[in-house]
């Protein structure tokens, strides 16, 4: 009887010992939950903020862009936050009335100042680059286009930001910064993706000037074609070229210098539709360095008329490139070295802007398509075509040219073909930010592009303290059912061994 009482008394230390060890549990977890609530509670975000602001030859725009400051140096965190277009020409069109630049650019800066946090101005840093119009005009008259600059300076600085300067972007790295920011927005630059040959190249279109820029799938030849990056542990061998004067609005004037011009001053266009007339003025049409004065200047003004004729418009677009000789084992035009196009390639602005008005924007469009699309507009009579299409007349009378001259520079140009052709991807935006140089341009200048790839970070504190809670209750458990069933083994060891006693 005595042992009966025994063993009723041990089994019910036994179930309060469960009950106590569930309650335990049951009050850890309760714990874990409410530190793991409150850890992961949303604090306020240590956003911090950059500007960039792309002075182009036809246009400024204003990029703001935002990141976590204690991401900073991982891979895709940068993200463009807002946009802004500047009314008006590019700065390089205000070289006789210096002032008027850098007012041109207030209402954008005024936008940013409300769209980044009061307490964020003082250390937002603001960029300005300016791009082919500026490199023109510096051709042209270097203390002009330094006054300029100076000016434009003079305005930022009146504003709160912790502005970085402005300078004139060189024709490499505007390529080599609008490949970047393609890469850097496709997360192309991650770990895991299987080598430097899975970047995409970039094609960049500007009014001005066109950049090309890849990594070939052989040596470089071309030293001054050549640029070396390291980024997130990874080397860059990469190409890049850019053309001055063959962005599409020079190419334009390019071109008509080379049409003939009659007795009275008109000048028959085959790359404007037919129908489609406009006057222009000769001495303030043909100011630049790409087309000097031409031979026929008796006439103060032209009269340009529109054809319409693809065939004529396609001869006349190639005579803008010298395909005649190649210092190297292969060119692209006008003698410059450049490997044969391979991979993958993003296609950016006015690239995308005439793509997408032929909708021939989308994948898989073949190159076919593309030239049946271009022929078509441009046998549209002009009234047709204004009522067709409602976007600004500039864009819209250049279209037929700016149709042929794409297709021309990209396939007699740099060399695609039909069956390459579709491993050019035309676009505007990646995920949200516009792809440009713009973001490229601020991940160098505020080195956020580490050359290795950063190190993984130490636990958090709560982290640390989670994973030693857990283990801390794992061991308890476990040191818990030991001790039971040990206790349970050894009352039955006992029993046995009273058993064979009696
Ligand atoms: O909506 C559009 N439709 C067609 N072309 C456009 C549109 N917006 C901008 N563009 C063109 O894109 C080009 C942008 O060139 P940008 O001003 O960047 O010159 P740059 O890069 O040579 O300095 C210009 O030729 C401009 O006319
Ligand atoms: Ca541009």
């Amino acid at each position: 009887m005595p042992e009966a009482r025994g063993g009723t008394k041990s089994s019910h230390w036994r179930r309060c010992l469960v009950v106590i060890t569930a309650v335990l549990l049951l009050v850890v977890i309760a714990v874990l939950v409410i530190v793991a609530v409150r850890q992961n509670r949303p604090t306020p975000p240590n956003l911090k903020f950059g500007i960039v602001l792309d002075a182009g030859s036809s246009h400024t725009g204003l990029f703001i862009y935002q990141w976590l400051a204690e991401k900073m140096n991982d891979t895709g965190v940068v993200r463009q936050r807002d946009s802004c277009s500047v009314k008006g020409p590019g700065i390089s069109s205000y070289w006789a009335d210096v002032e008027q630049a850098g007012l041109s650019l207030r209402d954008c800066l005024n936008e940013a100042k409300r769209s980044i946090p009061v307490e964020q101005h003082r250390e937002t840093p603001v960029f300005l680059g300016a791009t082919a119009g500026m490199r023109l005009l510096r051709s042209q008259n270097s203390s002009q286009a330094e006054k300029l600059l100076q000016a434009v300076e003079a305005f930022i600085h009146s504003y709160p930001f912790d502005f970085q300067g402005a300078q004139i972007v060189t024709g490499a790295d505007e390529g080599a910064f609008g490949w970047i920011t393609i890469n850097y927005l496709m997360g192309n630059f991650l770990q895991d993706m299987a080598g430097p040959h899975e970047t995409v190249g970039a094609l960049d279109l500007g009014g001005a000037s066109t950049q090309i820029t890849f990594v070939p799938d052989g040596e470089i030849e071309s030293l001054d074609n050549s640029m070396h990056f390291r980024l997130y542990g990874k080397n860059y061998e990469m190409y890049t070229h850019s053309y001055l004067c063959y962005g599409k609005d020079q190419a334009l004037k390019m071109f008509l210098q080379k049409l003939g011009v009659s007795a009275n001053g008109t000048v028959f266009n085959p790359c404007f539709n037919e129908g489609y007339e406009k006057s222009i003025n000769v001495s303030n049409f043909f100011t630049s360095p790409c087309t000097p004065m031409p031979p026929w200047t008796t006439h103060q003004t032209l009269r340009v008329i529109g054809t319409g004729n693809s065939h004529q418009c396609r001869d006349h677009v190639r005579q803008i490139f010298n395909q005649s000789s190649c210092a190297w084992n292969q060119c692209s035009f006008n003698g410059v070295y450049q490997p044969h196009v391979w991979g993958k390639y993003g296609a950016i602005s006015a690239f995308y802007f005439v793509m997408k008005f032929f909708n021939m924007d989308k994948e898989k469009v073949s190159l076919d398509e593309v030239k049946v699309a271009v022929d078509k507009f441009c046998s549209t009579p002009w009234d047709q075509a204004k009522n067709e299409y409602k976007i600004k007349e500039k864009y819209l009378s250049e279209n037929c040219f700016s149709g042929h001259y794409v297709l021309i520079l990209l396939v007699d140009g740099y060399n695609f073909t039909s069956s390459t052709w579709n491993n050019i991807q035309f676009m505007k935006k990646i995920g949200g930010s516009d792809a440009g140089w713009t973001l490229g341009y601020m991940l160098n200048r505020t080195n956020m592009i580490p050359a290795e790839l950063p190190r993984p970070k130490p636990m958090s504190k709560a982290s640390y303290l989670s994973v030693m809670i857990i283990f801390s209750l794992l061991s308890f458990c476990w040191s818990s059912v030991c001790l039971y069933s040990g206790g349970r083994f050894a009352d039955r060891d006992r029993r046995i061994w009273r058993r064979d006693l009696i």
